[in-house]
C-alpha cells in the first residue's frame, strides 16, 4: 500500500505548470471514436485515469500511441466490444464510451461506472438522451445495453444541467440524423473543449458553454488534431495550497476566467491574487476572514474544490459555511479532517467550519478531491508528519502532485509499506 508522507509547515513558494484537463480528457479520448482517421491530443495529463482510457480504447481495437503530453488515437479498426465489467469500471467517465459507440456503432454494452462514489451518481439524464435520440437502453445485471437502427435528432431538456449527459448526448448526436437541442446544458469549460474537438473533426455544433446547444448531425467525423485545456481544477488546488500555507506561488498554464469564483472567494478571506494571461499568483497573508462558500454548477464555484476549499477554511478566524448544491454528501473528508484537530460539523448539505490549528495524523482519503484536501490540511501543520492513505485516488487527477509539491518547497514524498 502507497502512502503520502507529509511533514507540513513549510510556506509553498515558486512556480507550479498546470497539465492538461483530466475532466477534458477522459471525455475527448472517447470522442475520437467517432472519427474515422487519427485524432491527436496535445497537452494530455499523465493520470491513471488516462492511462485506463487509452487501454480500454486499445481493447476496442484502436492503435494509441501515447508519448509524455501527446496522444495519437486512430480509431480506424475500432468495434463495439462489449464491455459489461473491467476498465470501464475503475473508473466515472467510462459513460462516455455510452455516448461514443452508440453515436459510432448504434450499438454499445458498457458496465456501470466506478470512479469517485462519495454518493450515489445516477445516468439518468445520459439515458433520457440517448432514448430521445432513438435507442433502445436495458440495464442488464449492471451493464447498460444500448442499441439503435438509427439515431434521429430530438429535443432534450436536462433534469439537471449535467456535465456528463450533456457530453454524452453530443457525442451520440454528433452523427445523428438531423438536428438535436439539448436545453438546460451544463456550461462548464470541459464542455466547450469536447465542442471544439468535435468540431474539429467535421461536427457541427453551437451553443456550447451556454445552455442550449445546437447539433446537426453530419454523415462523417474525421481526424484532427486538438490541444486540451488547462486543468482548473488542479489549478485551483494550487492556489488553495498556496493560501493555507501562507506561500507565494505563480500558477502557470491556466486560464484564469475559468478560476473567478475560487480567485473572488480567496480575495474575500484576505489573500491577495494577481491574474495574468496565463497564470495567476497567489500570495498568503497571515491571518483570513470566515467566509461562505456555495459550490454550484459553472461559472459558480466547482464543487470538485469544495473539499480541498474546507481545508482552507480550517485556517480562517470564525465560522465559515460551505454549502454543496451540486452533490449534497460530498463530505468524506470532513471526519478525517476532524481526526486531524478541525472543527467541523455536517449539517445537511453544508459544512460549518471553526478556525483553528491542526494536528498530524494517519487519515485516508475516500475519494480524489477528499485526497487533495489532506494534503493541503498536511501541509499547514508543521509538527509531525501526516500520513495519507488512499493515493490510488489522488492519482486518477493530480498529474505529479509530488514533484510539483517538492518543487514549490514542500516536505512531502510517497512511501509503500
Ligand atoms: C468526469 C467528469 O467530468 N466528472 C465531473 C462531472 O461529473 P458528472 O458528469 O458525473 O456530474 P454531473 O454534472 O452529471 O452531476 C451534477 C448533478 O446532477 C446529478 N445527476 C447527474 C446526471 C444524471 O443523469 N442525473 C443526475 O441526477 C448528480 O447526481 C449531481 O447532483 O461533473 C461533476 C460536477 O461538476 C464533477 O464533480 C466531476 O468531477
Ligand atoms: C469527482 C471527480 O471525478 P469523477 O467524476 O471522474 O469521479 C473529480 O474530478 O473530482
Amino acid at each position: 500500500m502507497e502512502k503520502l508522507m507529509i511533514a507540513g509547515g513549510r510556506p509553498l513558494r515558486g512556480t507550479v505548470q498546470i497539465s492538461g484537463a483530466k475532466n477534458s480528457a477522459i471525455a475527448l479520448l472517447p470522442a475520437a471514436i467517432l472519427a474515422e482517421s487519427e485524432v491527436t491530443l496535445d497537452n494530455l495529463p499523465q493520470l491513471s485515469d488516462v492511462a485506463v482510457y487509452t487501454h480500454i480504447l486499445e481493447e476496442l481495437g484502436a492503435k494509441v500511441n501515447w508519448s509524455n503530453n501527446q496522444i495519437r488515437i486512430d480509431p480506424s479498426e475500432i468495434k463495439s466490444i462489449p464491455m459489461p465489467n473491467g476498465p470501464v469500471k475503475k473508473l466515472r467517465a467510462s459513460y462516455y464510451m455510452m455516448g461514443a459507440l452508440l453515436g459510432r456503432f448504434g450499438e454499445a454494452v458498457i458496465g456501470l461506472p466506478g470512479g469517485c462514489n462519495f454518493e450515489p451518481r445516477p445516468i439518468d439524464q445520459h439515458i433520457k438522451g440517448f432514448e430521445a435520440l432513438g435507442a433502445t437502453v436495458t440495464n442488464e445485471h449492471g451493464a447498460i445495453h444500448l442499441h439503435a437502427k438509427r439515431l434521429r435528432g430530438a429535443r432534450i431538456y436536462l433534469d439537471v444541467s449535467s456535465v456528463g449527459a450533456t457530453i454524452n448526448i453530443m457525442l451520440a448526436a454528433a452523427r445523428a440524423e438531423g438536428a438535436t437541442v439539448i436545453e438546460n446544458a451544463a456550461k462548464e469549460p470541459e464542455i466547450i473543449d469536447v465542442a471544439t474537438l468535435l468540431n474539429a473533426m467535421g461536427a457541427s455544433i453551437k451553443g456550447a458553454g451556454t445552455e442550449t446547444i445546437r447539433i446537426e448531425g453530419v454523415k462523417e467525423m474525421h481526424g484532427c488534431r486538438h490541444s486540451i485545456i488547462p486543468d482548473r481544477i488542479q489549478a485551483g488546488t494550487y492556489m488553495i495550497a498556496a493560501a493555507a500555507t501562507r506561500g507565494d506561488v505563480l500558477i502557470d498554464n491556466v486560464i484564469p476566467k475559468h478560476l473567478e469564483a475560487l480567485t473572488a472567494k480567496l480575495i474575500e478571506m484576505g489573500v491577495q491574487v494577481e491574474e495574468l494571461d496565463e497564470s495567476i499568483r497567489v500570495i498568503g497573508a497571515d491571518s483570513y476572514g470566515h467566509v461562505d462558500v456555495k459550490a454550484l454548477v459553472y461559472p459558480g464555484f466547482p464543487t470538485d474544490l469544495q473539499s480541498p476549499m474546507t481545508s482552507l477554511l480550517t485556517q480562517c478566524t470564525g465560522v465559515s459555511v460551505l454549502s454543496d448544491f451540486v452533490y449534497s454528501n460530498r463530505f468524506k473528508h470532513v471526519p478525517e479532517l476532524v481526526r486531524m484537530g478541525a472543527k467541523i460539523r455536517v449539517e445537511g448539505r453544508s459544512a460549518v467550519i471553526e478556525g483553528g490549528p491542526l494536528n498530524a495524523a494517519k487519515v485516508s482519503a475516500s475519494d480524489l478531491r477528499a485526497g487533495a484536501a489532506l494534503v493541503i490540511a498536511g501541509l499547514t501543520v508543521s509538527e509531525g508528519v501526516t500520513e495519507v492513505t488512499g493515493v490510488e485516488y489522488i492519482d486518477r487527477g493530480y498529474d505529479h502532485l509530488v514533484t510539483n509539491l517538492r518543487a514549490l518547497g514542500a516536505d512531502v514524498w510517497r512511501q509503500t509499506e
